[in-house]
C-alpha cells in the first residue's frame, strides 16, 4: 500500500483553504503506488491528487519535478499540473512532509496492454521527448551507471541468493557498460519510469501520463528501450515482436530515430534492465517483509537481460 502518513480531516481542510481548489467534500488514501502517500480530493471545485512525499524523494528535486509537469502540460502533454497556492508557491508542508496537489487525470492503467496501447504509449513518449526539449531545468539521471554501481555494491553479496550466479553475470555487464555505453547519443528531458501503471488510457486513447518523480535528463534512447522492456514483454518473458513494432512505429511516427540509436538499442535495453533488475534487487534484500516498499520481483528483469544480451540486430526489436 501507498499511504505511508495519515492525515487528519481537520488538517487538511485548513491545508486546502490556501488552494482555489474550494471545499473538502471526501478524501481517502490510494493503495497503488509505492513511493509516495497520495489521496484522492472531492472538493466542491472537482478531484485531486494530494501527495504527500516521502523519505525516497529528495525535496531539493521537487521543483524540477513539478515544474516539469508545468511545462509540458503547456506544451500539450496531458499530465498532471500542479496547483499553485493562494501565496503563489507549490510545494506545502502537511502532516510534516512535502505536501503537494496536482490536477487529477481521467483514466485507467492496464494489466494487459494491446499492440494498438503500445503504439499509443511510442507516440506519446516521443511526443514528451519533443515537449522537454525547451524546459529551462536539469535534473542529471541518479540512476545512469554510477548509480547502479551503488545498488550493486550493497547487494552483489547477496545476489546468488536470488539467482544461482547472478553476481558473475551482472560483473560482466558492468564491465561492459564501463566501457561501451553509448554517451554520444541525442538527450534532453526523459521520463525514465514509463511502465504500465504510469500511463492512463480511456478505451483505446491514450489519456494522460502520470508519476516524473525519475524524469531527468539522459539518452532519450534509452526511454525507448525502457518503453520496449515494460510494454513488449509477456508474461512467460517473451518479447512480444508485434508490440515491439507498434511502440517503435508509434515513437517513430512522431520523432524518427538516428541509425546510432537504432544500432544502440539493445546495449540501453539490456542497461536499462539492468537498472529496474537492481532497484528491485536492493529492495528485495534490504527491505523487510511487510515494510512499507512494496517489492517487486527481480528475476523478471533478469530474463530481460538475459534477452537483450541475445539480440544480433535491432531488427530483432521490430525496427523497420
Ligand atoms: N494525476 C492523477 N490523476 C489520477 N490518479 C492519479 C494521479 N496521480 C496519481 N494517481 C493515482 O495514484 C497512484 C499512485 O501514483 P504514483 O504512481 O505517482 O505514486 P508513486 O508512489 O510515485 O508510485 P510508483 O513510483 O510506484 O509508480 C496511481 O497509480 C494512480 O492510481
Ligand atoms: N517501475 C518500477 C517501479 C518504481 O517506479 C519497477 O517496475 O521496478
Amino acid at each position: 500500500m501507498a499511504v505511508y502518513t495519515d492525515v487528519a480531516e481537520g488538517e487538511l481542510g485548513a491545508f486546502l483553504k490556501h488552494y482555489p481548489v474550494g471545499d473538502l467534500l471526501s478524501y481517502k488514501g490510494i493503495a497503488e503506488g509505492t513511493e509516495n502517500s497520495n489521496f484522492l480530493l472531492h472538493t466542491s471545485s472537482g478531484s485531486y491528487i494530494l501527495t504527500l512525499y516521502e523519505k525516497r524523494v529528495e525535496k531539493a528535486d521537487l521543483p524540477f519535478f513539478l515544474g516539469l509537469m508545468g511545462h509540458l502540460a503547456y506544451k500539450g502533454v496531458s499530465c498532471p499540473l500542479p496547483v499553485t497556492a493562494h501565496d503563489g508557491s507549490v510545494i506545502g508542508t502537511l502532516a510534516g512532509r512535502p505536501a503537494v496537489i496536482i490536477t487529477f487525470l481521467e483514466g485507467l492503467s492496464l494489466r494487459r496492454p494491446t499492440a494498438t496501447h503500445c503504439a499509443e504509449v511510442g507516440k506519446a513518449l516521443a511526443q514528451l521527448h519533443l515537449a522537454g526539449a525547451d524546459f529551462s531545468m536539469t535534473r542529471p539521471n541518479a540512476l545512469a551507471i554510477d548509480g547502479w554501481r551503488k545498488l550493486w555494491d550493497a547487494a552483489r553479496d547477496r545476489a546468488d541468493e536470488v539467482e544461482p550466479g547472478l553476481a558473475a553475470e551482472v560483473d560482466a555487464d558492468f564491465a561492459d557498460f564501463e566501457r561501451n555505453w553509448p554517451k554520444d547519443l541525442p538527450q534532453g528531458i526523459i521520463h525514465a519510469d514509463l511502465f504500465p501503471d504510469n500511463v492512463f488510457f480511456l478505451g483505446e486513447k491514450l489519456s494522460g501520463l502520470i508519476d516524473f518523480y525519475f524524469a531527468c535528463d539522459d539518452l532519450y534512447a534509452y526511454d525507448v528501450a525502457t518503453c520496449l522492456n515494460a510494454w513488449c514483454f509477456e508474461k512467460d518473458f517473451s518479447f512480444n515482436l508485434t508490440k515491439g513494432k507498434a511502440l517503435l512505429a508509434g515513437y517513430q511516427s512522431v520523432r524518427p530515430l538516428s541509425d546510432q540509436e537504432k544500432a544502440a538499442l539493445p546495449m540501453l535495453a539490456r542497461g536499462s534492465a539492468l537498472r529496474f533488475m537492481l532497484t528491485r534487487l536492493y529492495d528485495w534484500l534490504t527491505v523487510p517483509d511487510g515494510g512499507l516498499v512494496m517489492k517487486r520481483d527481480p528475476t523478471e528483469y533478469i530474463r530481460r537481460m538475459r534477452f537483450h544480451r541475445a539480440i544480433k540486430s535491432p531488427s530483432e526489436y521490430g525496427l523497420a
